[in-house]
């Protein structure tokens, strides 16, 4: 068996695939060079869905038996944003300072990288064999609207009878200390597209047009009247954020035809995608009366809230931090979403992953030490699992 490459070299290999979502750029070739290099079945569907580009994905795995840990994640990222701002080249994985710098490095191709050679020290260190089953379930579709992703991954490994026992999700959940958090649980994502419509015409003859900007100033702004909720037994507050509102219209004396908005949700367990969605349709139509015409297009890519009980997994994982780092991580459902939401179908799952200070921001980077010490948490939480 070949020495298993570091978690550092991994981690720039990857930084280096510029894999902008639905982008993979050769990223999950470097995963299943290294996964297959140490003797595990790799397989990577392409998923497509109409109105959706097509998206590779990757499976993994090492041993037929039970207990199946799995390792899962993405390997998409977000766009860079401003490029000139960055001080390093986004896809260059330039270390400087003990830090390593670029587009996912946080979020989280540096997390991928640490699970990767956890995995393949363990399996290395037993002669290629694991007395149980490792996988890898690792998606190019996460950022995007995660249609082509780990929801259709899932359903494809369940036709082929693939089972699993925990799974080990490892998005950046530290706000600013490894060790500091654990994510067992996340809050949904529902974006929602609202078009408000109305007639073209000249600015002096409004009588002669309609003019869809006050409607569309109308109706977001009673989205947004009344708070969704205050927060649940185990998360925080659900909350609306728009994200643009768009006339496109280039011209001072023209009354446009529509206008738009978009808004993403972040929802708790008081919601279903469609209970929610009729929260909103029950607004929309209260505030836009017999007045405004409006089409609203709802994108769940279903995706409820996920809470997973404290257990002896979380237990394990969280001996493993304290072994390494000394901190006693807190167990938390904040922020952002993850695959998480569609994994807990399937098992027990939680996340720990690196630092997220700087994820989707400029200038996104790591600590070269986390990327050691995460590799070497996920190696205590392997010895512990199979032991
Ligand atoms: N756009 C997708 C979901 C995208 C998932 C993304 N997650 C993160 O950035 C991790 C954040 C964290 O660790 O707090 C997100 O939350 O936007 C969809 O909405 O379906
Ligand atoms: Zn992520
Ligand atoms: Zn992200």
């Amino acid at each position: 068996m070949p020495t298993p490459p570091s978690a550092l070299s991994l981690a720039q290999a990857l930084i280096r695939c510029p894999s902008v979502t639905p982008e993979d750029a050769g990223a999950l070739g470097v995963v299943a060079q290294a996964l297959e290099a140490a003797g595990f079945s790799v397989e990577r569907p392409v998923f497509s869905e109409a109105g959706h580009p097509d998206t590779p994905n990757l499976y993994a795995r090492l041993g037929r038996s039970g207990p199946c840990l799995v390792f899962a994640g993405h390997t998409d990222v977000v766009p860079v944003g401003d490029a000139v701002s960055w001080r390093h080249d986004p896809f260059g994985a330039v270390v400087s300072d003990g830090m390593l710098y670029g587009r996912g490095a946080a979020d989280m191709k540096g997390g991928v990288a640490c699970m990767l050679a956890a995995a393949l020290a363990f399996v290395e260190h037993r002669g290629g064999t694991v007395p149980g089953s490792i996988a890898f379930l690792i998606t190019g579709d996460e950022e995007g609207p995660a249609v082509n992703g780990t929801v259709k991954l899932l359903a494809w490994a369940r036709e082929r009878g693939e089972r699993f026992d925990h799974c080990l999700l490892g998005e950046p959940t530290n706000p600013a200390r490894l060790g500091e958090m654990i994510k067992i649980g996340r809050r949904g994502s529902l974006t929602g597209k609202l078009t408000v419509l109305g007639r073209q015409g000249h600015v002096a003859y409004p009588h002669k047009a309609e003019n869809p900007i006050p409607g569309l100033l109308r109706l977001t702004t009673a989205l947004i009247a009344e708070p969704l909720d205050g927060g649940s037994a185990h998360f925080d507050a659900s909350n609306l954020e728009f994200t643009t509102i768009d006339v496109g219209n280039t011209a001072t004396n023209v009354i446009p035809a529509t206008a738009r908005a978009t808004f993403n949700i972040r929802f708790n367990d008081d919601w279903t995608s469609d209970s929610l969605g009729a929260e909103l349709r029950r607004r929309l139509e209260k505030a836009a009366g017999n007045s405004v015409r409006y089409l609203l297009d709802l994108q769940p890519s279903n995706s409820p809230a996920f809470f997973t009980r404290p257990d002896s997994f979380v237990g394990l994982v969280s001996d493993a931090i304290r072994a390494e780092t000394g901190l006693d991580p807190v167990l938390s459902t904040t922020g952002g979403t993850s695959d998480a939401r569609f994994i807990k179908d399937v098992c027990p799952v939680i996340e720990f992953g690196l630092v997220g200070e700087t994820m989707h921001q400029v200038d996104e980077c790591v600590a070269v030490a986390d990327i050691e010490r995460l590799t070497a948490i996920y190696g205590r939480v392997l010895d512990a699992y199979f032991s």
